[in-house]
């Protein structure tokens, strides 16, 4: 199986990326945008700028005052620093700001799974990709088209459209196998999976008793026809092993499966988008004791954001198990980058838990915050 980036994006497709619906704030070619293609080996990198959006103001405005409400610290410290700065650096600008929703766990549980193939890994169920990436093209699906655009082409992300979660990714498996190894507590925590893709992750924690998981990824359509598929297949099916014949039973265990699944939530959308939406979703706002996040440092224009998000969603003494190729061909971004950025901050400190040196060496890093108090 190849984990490499394989970009193959044509020049009409850049021109295509025009508003796709499904709350996207995207750009026409006339703007800048990040693509990047590794046929000539090089990263183009046309930023959007936040004035196009319409956005910056409220957007920095709203990222102000919520770090204002949820901190006191001292403001000399790297922390309020950091969760106080008021302005991205031009580099640092989010490439793009795809609206974030909530997406609400369908009624009908038997629908989720309509259509859908699953596979077995060992203790998961999981939605054959393939399948679903055959239906959307044939259906055409409507609003984010990423299907259309990256499947024929065998595209791993385009930037700001599709960022790669209708795929598992090769550090999803090290950083099960991580939980397996380290003995990692679920039970009782607050639990984001940040960037989900399939979801594998915070399926784990969920079935490891986690109190409530969070799953997050940038494609609305990843969350709808993925990462819902696979945490329903992760709790149904496991339902339906246990099968008895008594009517009463069988209603009391489907309850039981209904009432584990409410802790589960889903939302699509950029990071910052995602951060507003959960800050003023719970107010207040109870932030996560473990984030768990694979493959989301690819790209070093999003570090600023990811840093923001860890800052502004991670409690006092919750931990970021991170889990990343060294570095990631084409597009830039990795491990070391992404610790020195993180250095630079002054917040957080990093710790290598594990690394994975077969073929591209992969890592497992922990952040925690350097300050707790
Ligand atoms: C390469 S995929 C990895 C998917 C999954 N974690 C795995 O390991 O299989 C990167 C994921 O990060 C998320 N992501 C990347 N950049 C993002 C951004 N700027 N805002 C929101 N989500 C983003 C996407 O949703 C995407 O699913």
């Amino acid at each position: 199986m190849n984990f490499q980036f394989n970009f193959t994006i044509e020049d009409h497709l850049e021109k295509e990326l025009t508003p796709l619906g499904d709350g996207a704030l995207m750009l026409d070619s006339s703007k800048e945008l990040s693509v990047l293609e590794s046929q000539k080996g090089e990263q183009r990198d046309r930023k959007c700028s936040m004035e196009q959006f319409d956005l910056p103001q409220d957007h920095l405005r709203e990222h102000k005052s919520v770090e204002n409400g949820a901190h006191s610290q001292d403001t000399d410290s790297p922390l309020s620093a950091a969760l106080s700065s008021s302005h991205l650096e031009p580099h640092e600008e989010q490439p793009c700001l795809r609206v974030a929703k909530e997406h609400a766990m369908p009624k009908d549980l038997k629908k989720v799974l309509e259509n859908k193939i699953i596979e077995t890994l060992p203790g998961l169920q999981h939605v054959n990709l393939s399948a679903v990436k055959t239906i959307l093209l044939k259906d055409n699906f409507p609003g984010e088209n990423v299907v259309s655009k990256s499947f024929p082409s065998h595209t791993d992300l385009i930037t700001g459209v599709y960022e790669g979660g209708l795929k598992i990714w090769e550090c999803t498996f090290d950083l099960l196998t991580y939980f397996t190894k380290a003995k990692v507590k679920f039970a009782g925590k607050k639990v984001l999976d940040l960037g989900c893709g399939s979801g594998l992750l915070g399926i784990i924690a969920f079935k490891g008793g986690a109190n409530e998981i969070h799953f997050q990824d940038y494609n609305s359509m990843v969350i709808d026809e993925v990462t819902l598929p696979n945490v329903v297949a992760n709790s149904t099916l496991e339902d339906e092993e246990n099968d008895v014949n008594e009517p009463d039973v069988k209603r009391c265990r489907k309850s039981k499966v209904v009432q584990e699944l409410y802790k589960c939530q889903f939302f699509s959308g950029e990071w910052s988008e995602f951060c507003k939406l959960v800050l003023s979703s719970e107010k207040p706002f109870v932030k996560y004791d473990l984030i768990l996040t694979s493959e989301t440092i690819y790209n070093p224009d999003y570090y600023s954001t990811l840093h923001q998000t860890f800052l502004r969603l991670l409690g006092k003494n919750g931990q970021v198990l991170l889990a990343s190729k060294a570095h990631y061909f084409g597009v830039g971004g990795g491990v070391h980058l992404f610790q020195k950025f993180v250095e630079e901050r002054g917040v957080f400190e990093t710790r290598t838990l594990q690394i994975i040196d077969e073929g591209l060496k992969r890592f497992i890093i922990e952040l925690t915050f350097k300050c707790p108090g």
